[in-house]
């Protein structure tokens, strides 16, 4: 079997386990900040495993933006003295919730930033229902600004608040670890601030558990991005959601149009070449004999025959409020939205049985959903519905009905 470099030069070695995690909050509440200040923190106190990503680098993906990709999520990676994450910042403004919902699909869990000055925010309370609805299993919350409030009960009285809106929400919000912290203080290297990032990184090391790995699972990995690489061929990246591949092995390119059958040749992690990729890794896969135009993001990678195209099912759904972003109207049975499934839009229409009305808030049982195309499906996958820019429901497939 030929296999081939795509562009690493060295090997990635696992050594520490592998987390994924995320920065969420309300618009400027620092989320950027805090994923500088986590790389800069990091980088000053284990500088061989670490590198800071400054501000700039992170609001910007260079390298990405240069392949002329539109890149809304960044990501960075860094490693606590137990394991080693990769941290994407979510963005905060409304339009980008769709992002965010990619975002928070993959993640293990999240940081959620709360501005100290300003307190819970509506999207905070958006990202937190989204976080509960897609999945993210742990939040912990870091009370940034916590410099700029002078009053130790005004910092109580918004940590009570943010306990109260995660409780509301599922989340276990007694327990859940919040961090007074300053992001910018920190960068600016004020050791009680550096203080407050490294207890946070504490608090996410024990509160987040290294999730349980499909490893044993058909391999798949949701496409995000295409790339040509001169030379090499079509490499595809994307998040693996379950199981493992190893260089060489077959693999099939399912959904949006017929299925493809290629062979995986070559394999890469955050710049280094991988033997297999597993569960949780952020991988790039070179793809044999396959053009560019073929795959597109909203497929998926699979082991053959593992999973299958489907354009219509049955699913649970819930329509968000419009305190929670969603529509401010109801909806009827002629509704034809777009469905975000695994990294893409598809559009579609709703059956909603004898239900003539769905009021933002309402949660319907059964939904039956015929998609203008294909996507790889499989009961229990979640999604989300979309109307322009925004997000008006989020569900669950139920049942597979072709
Ligand atoms: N006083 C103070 N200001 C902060 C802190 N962290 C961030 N800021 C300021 O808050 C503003 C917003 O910070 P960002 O990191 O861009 O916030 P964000 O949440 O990433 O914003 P979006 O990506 O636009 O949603 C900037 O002016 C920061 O300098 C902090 O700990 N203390
Ligand atoms: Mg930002």
């Amino acid at each position: 079997m030929r296999t081939e470099k795509i562009m690493a030069k060295s090997q990635f070695v696992r050594t520490k386990p592998h987390v994924n995690i995320g920065t969420m909050g309300h618009v400027d509440h620092g989320k950027t900040t805090l994923t500088a200040a986590i790389t800069k923190v990091l980088a000053d106190r284990d500088p061989a495993s670490n590198r800071y990503v400054a501000f700039e680098g992170i609001d910007k993906a260079p390298e990405e933006a240069a392949r002329g990709i539109t890149i809304t999520i960044a990501h960075v990676e860094y490693e606590t003295p137990n394991r080693h994450y990769a941290h994407v910042d979510m963005p905060g403004h409304a339009d980008y919730v769709k992002n965010m919902i990619t975002g928070a699909a993959q993640v293990d869990g999240a940081i959620l930033v709360v501005s100290a000055q300003d307190g819970s925010m509506p999207q905070t309370r958006e990202h937190v229902l989204l976080a509960q609805r897609v999945g993210v299993p742990h939040l912990v919350v870091a009370l940034n600004k916590s410099d700029a409030v002078d009053d130790p009960e005004l910092l109580d009285l918004v940590e009570l608040e943010v306990r109260e809106l995660l409780s509301e929400y599922g989340f276990p919000g007694d327990e859940v670890p919040v961090v007074r912290v300053s992001a910018l203080k920190a960068l600016e290297g004020d050791p009680r601030w550096v203080k407050s990032i490294v207890d946070l990184l504490d608090a996410v090391d024990e509160y987040v558990p290294i999730p349980p790995r499909e490893l044993g699972e058909p391999f798949l990995m949701p496409i995000e991005n295409v790339l040509t690489i001169s030379g090499r061929g079509t490499v595809v990246t994307g998040k693996v959601e379950r199981g493992t591949l190893r260089v060489g092995e077959p693999v099939e390119v399912v959904g949006l149009g017929p299925t493809i059958a290629t062979v995986a040749t070559g394999l890469e992690t955050f710049g280094k070449s991988l033997e297999t990729a597993e569960a949780g890794d952020n991988a790039a896969i070179l793809l044999r004999g396959i053009k560019r135009e073929q795959v597109e993001r909203g497929q998926v990678v699979a082991i053959p025959g593992s999973v299958t195209p489907h354009q219509k099912f049955e699913a649970r759904m819930y329509a968000l409020t419009k305190e929670e972003g969603g529509r401010h109207t109801p909806f009827e049975a002629n509704y034809r939205p777009q469905f975000y499934f695994h990294t893409t839009d598809v559009s579609g229409g709703m059956d909603l049985g004898d239900v003539d009305l769905v009021m933002p808030g309402d949660t319907l049982d059964k939904v039956t959903v015929t998609l203008g195309k294909p996507v790889a499906l499989e009961v229990g996958v979640g999604f989300a519905v979309r109307e322009g820019n925004r997000t008006v429901a989020a569900g669950t497939v139920t049942a597979l009905l072709d």
